[in-house]
């Protein structure tokens, strides 16, 4: 790709204790483009996304945001520069409002951030929460408590939230995971969507193939921690060790 990468990873790796979580990891990632990250369980995956949004310090490596190293940054600053993220498990407030979770998340995504105060409830943060929703086809869903809702939506909330404040870059983990499969592709399209139109980088985790095939141009498939294959992902699903070490042991 002849634009210049909005974030690389250059030898990245994360031990714990005798484990090594993550061994010479490096990829670029370009504006605009939609990445899946597959692997078996335990191969390195939520590492990786851990390293490059500040949840976790790497052992060794680099990362680079817009040419700045941010490598060790903590999870605040890295989500207020532009690198947001979801959770495997969702971290929404379920027993509040899908109107009130998306609040809580423009205010933990402020610049001045942080203080959920009452002048933080402005009408203007209001109508960008409204306007989120919206954007995301969960404006009819906006007065529910959250808890209420079907996975499906959840996740859809979950893929909002990540996107509060337009980042450069959002990595999902396991965006369809506990979503039935008839939901899986229609829950996609609708919170992918709104992505997809600018230049938003988005890498997610997924384990489902049909998911990875349909909504990933490129595809890095992780083994044992190590990066197996990276590249377009027709071609890297066809990869014969891809094939052999990867796809054979996902739960697709
Ligand atoms: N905090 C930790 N302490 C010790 N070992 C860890 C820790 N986090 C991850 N590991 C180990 O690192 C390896 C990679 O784990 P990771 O969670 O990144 O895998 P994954 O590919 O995301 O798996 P899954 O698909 O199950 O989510 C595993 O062997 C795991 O047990």
């Amino acid at each position: 790709m002849s634009r210049d990468a909005i974030l690389i990873t250059e030898g990245l790796e994360k031990q714990f204790g005798g484990v090594v979580a993550a061994r010479d990891i490096s990829v670029a990632m370009y504006p605009g483009e939609t990445l899946a990250v597959i692997g078996a369980n335990g191969a390195g995956k939520t590492t990786f996304v851990n390293m490059v949004t500040g949840y976790l310090k790497p052992s060794a490596g680099t990362i680079r945001f817009r040419g700045r190293d941010i490598t060790g940054m903590s999870p605040r600053d890295t989500a207020r520069s532009g690198i947001r993220r979801s959770f495997q498990i969702s971290q929404i407030f379920p027993q509040l409002t899908t109107l009130e979770n998306v609040i809580i998340a423009d205010i933990a995504a402020a610049e001045s951030g942080g203080a959920l105060s009452a002048p933080a409830l402005t009408g203007e943060r209001m109508d960008a929460a409204r306007a989120i929703l919206a954007r995301f086809a969960l404006d009819g869903f906006a007065d529910s408590i959250v808890g209420t809702l079907p996975q499906g939506v959840k996740k859809q909330l979950d893929i909002a939230m990540a996107a509060v404040g337009d980042p450069a870059v959002i990595l999902l983990d396991e965006p369809t995971s506990g979503v039935s499969v008839d939901e899986k592709i229609g829950m996609m399209e609708t919170a992918l969507a709104p992505l997809k139109d600018g230049e938003t980088t988005l890498l997610f985790i997924e384990h489902d193939m049909d998911i990875v095939r349909r909504f990933a141009a490129r595809t890095v498939a992780f083994y044992e921690g190590t990066i197996l294959a990276d590249g377009p992902t027709g071609e890297v699903l066809q990869n014969d060790k891809v094939r052999q070490y990867v796809i054979g042991g996902a739960h697709a």
